[in-house]
């Protein structure tokens, strides 16, 4: 079935272009229909990031550029598929703290981001403001007010207690291993130094996959985005489906963006990509030196906390 009905633009262009998001008419499949933004005016989309480059822009002469190139490089070349797989193995266990929600959001204002062309704040600010950014065109939505608050909760592995893992085992836009890797793929190039890319198993448009197996079948390249998937599912959160797609797959930029790896998806994927693309904007535009004050919005996130999550979890 086919529905059409009122929503913003999220056609990448047209969002790089405008500062507002106009009211335009999107085509959406599978008889879903996702809920229009309430705040009047729409989401604001800067044209330009803290920097004063476009965002998500690898190529811009920045103080970040040579750095986040150089993350993309190592990344590349180590996530192989065996590596995947050891990785998963051994954060799954999630034998290595016991914590709250709250607890690990307070530990991410030691956390900086180091694949990130737009952002050099703590993580902590991050999380706020997506999660208020969505809060205030989605009032009602408050699973995805919670999912804006916790999706990069993952990059704590990067902290000595948690391993100390280096960045490009953590952070950066992930991807399948186990199969071609799409030119779509930030710095693409660095995948010619990768053992996989020469491996006749793991190099073909399936690989060890078949058409509409589903994401949930995929190995993606390990980061902070598998691992906080593990955590709240293990730990048996009540977010919905589309809560825990957001977050395993919210850096699956080739996916999400250029429509990449889409013969992998099944029907569940279909209708949740609809709210991940909803979510990106809020992900990537929210980004900026604004402060949210901590304190006044903590209850309000320590009740949701507290509806979809146990007191503690296994991290
Ligand atoms: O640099 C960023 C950052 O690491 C984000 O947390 C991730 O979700 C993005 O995909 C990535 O490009
Ligand atoms: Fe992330
Ligand atoms: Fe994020």
């Amino acid at each position: 079935m086919t529905i059409l009905i009122d929503q913003p633009d999220f056609g990448v262009e047209a969002e790089e272009k405008k500062n507002e998001i106009d009211e335009n008419e999107l085509v959406l499949d599978g008889g879903f229909v996702v809920p229009e933004p309430k705040s009047s005016g729409g989401f604001f989309v800067p044209d330009t990031n803290a920097f004063g480059h476009t965002f998500r822009d690898y190529e811009a002469d920045s103080e970040r550029k040579d750095g986040v190139e150089e993350f993309y490089k190592t990344n590349h070349i180590n996530q192989t598929y065996d590596f995947v797989k050891k990785m998963r193995e051994e954060y799954g266990k999630l034998d290595r703290v016991e914590m709250s929600i709250w607890e690990c959001c307070e530990l991410l204002n030691e956390v900086v981001d180091e694949s990130d062309p737009d952002l050099d704040e703590p993580q902590i600010e991050h999380l706020l403001q997506t999660a208020e950014a969505i809060r205030r065109d989605y009032p009602d939505e408050d699973w995805l007010h919670l999912t804006g608050l916790i999706h990069d909760l993952g990059k704590v592995v990067l902290l000595p207690s948690f391993g100390g893992l280096p960045q490009w085992a953590v952070v950066g836009d992930t991807y399948p291993v186990g199969c071609a890797f799409d030119p779509s793929i930030v710095h693409h190039k660095y995948f010619k130094e990768n053992p996989d890319y020469y491996n006749p198993a793991y190099n073909t448009k399936y690989g060890v996959y078949s058409e509409g197996c589903g994401l949930d079948n995929v190995f993606m390249s390990f980061g902070h985005d598998d691992y906080m998937y593990l955590v709240a599912k293990e730990n048996k959160t009540t977010l919905p489906s589309a809560g825990l797609f957001i977050i395993r797959y919210h850096s699956f930029y080739s996916l999400h963006r250029s429509e990449a790896y889409k013969h992998l998806m099944n029907e569940e994927d279909v209708e949740n990509l609809k709210w991940l693309k909803i979510f990106n904007k809020y992900d990537l535009y929210s980004k900026s030196k604004v402060r949210i004050d901590v304190e006044k919005v903590k209850p309000y996130y320590l009740s949701l906390i507290d509806k979809y999550f146990p007191k503690k979890l296994k991290w």
